[in-house]
């Protein structure tokens, strides 16, 4: 089940308040200018898919997303627990950063973890299957995936370079929830 965490970004421990229900998670984001929402995801895909099949079988919605922001380019992340990578492909995220272009992923498959941190505060949000999310340019944030993997996410930029992230240097990331196997696990 997606999930919404909001902590103090001095008070890791302890979450300021919690929420499980859609509508309550999409509107405490759209306070700080995320874009929460459900779509339809019941293409079969599955992680480890190729990137050909994933966006074959989302066109029409990638299409739809393309048109209506002006995207340039758009990519896929699948990852499946035996993935040999996996380690490395974590790490790259795990550190707070930046993009100078709207962050917009689209899981269809699994569940991923991401994080914000905005305005003093830290916004750690389970995406799950259907959760599209769109974080604006410049917002502080990491995103994990757990030690086991098993997600599949739609990524669109209006970079045509693709993933490119600016990294704050700061080490908040390391202080707050790693997403679990079990979180992980429990969609698969
Ligand atoms: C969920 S797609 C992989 C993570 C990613 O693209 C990103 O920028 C995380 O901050
Ligand atoms: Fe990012
Ligand atoms: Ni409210």
């Amino acid at each position: 089940m997606s999930r919404l965490r909001i902590f103090s970004d001095t008070q890791p421990q302890t979450p300021l308040s919690v929420h499980n229900e859609h509508a309550d998670i999409s509107h405490e984001l759209s306070k700080i200018g995320v874009r929460f929402e459900q779509w339809e995801a019941n293409q079969p895909i599955a992680p480890g898919a190729s990137q050909d099949e994933v966006i074959a079988a989302y066109r029409s919605d990638i299409d739809r997303l393309m048109a209506e922001q002006g995207y340039q380019a758009v990519d896929v992340i699948s990852l499946k627990p035996d993935h040999p990578d996996r380690a490395t492909l974590r790490q790259k995220f795990l550190s707070e950063h930046t993009h100078s272009e709207d962050e917009v992923r689209f899981f269809v498959a699994g569940a991923g973890q991401f994080t914000l941190h905005v305005n003093g505060k830290v916004y750690d949000i389970l995406c799950e299957q259907g959760d599209l999310i769109g974080v604006p340019d410049g917002t502080r944030h990491w995103f994990d995936m757990s030690e086991s993997p098993y997600f599949v996410a739609i990524r669109l930029f209006t970079n045509k370079e693709g993933w490119v992230a600016q990294f704050t240097g700061e080490d908040i990331a390391q202080q707050f929830p790693r997403m679990t196997p079990h979180e992980s696990a429990t969609v698969a």
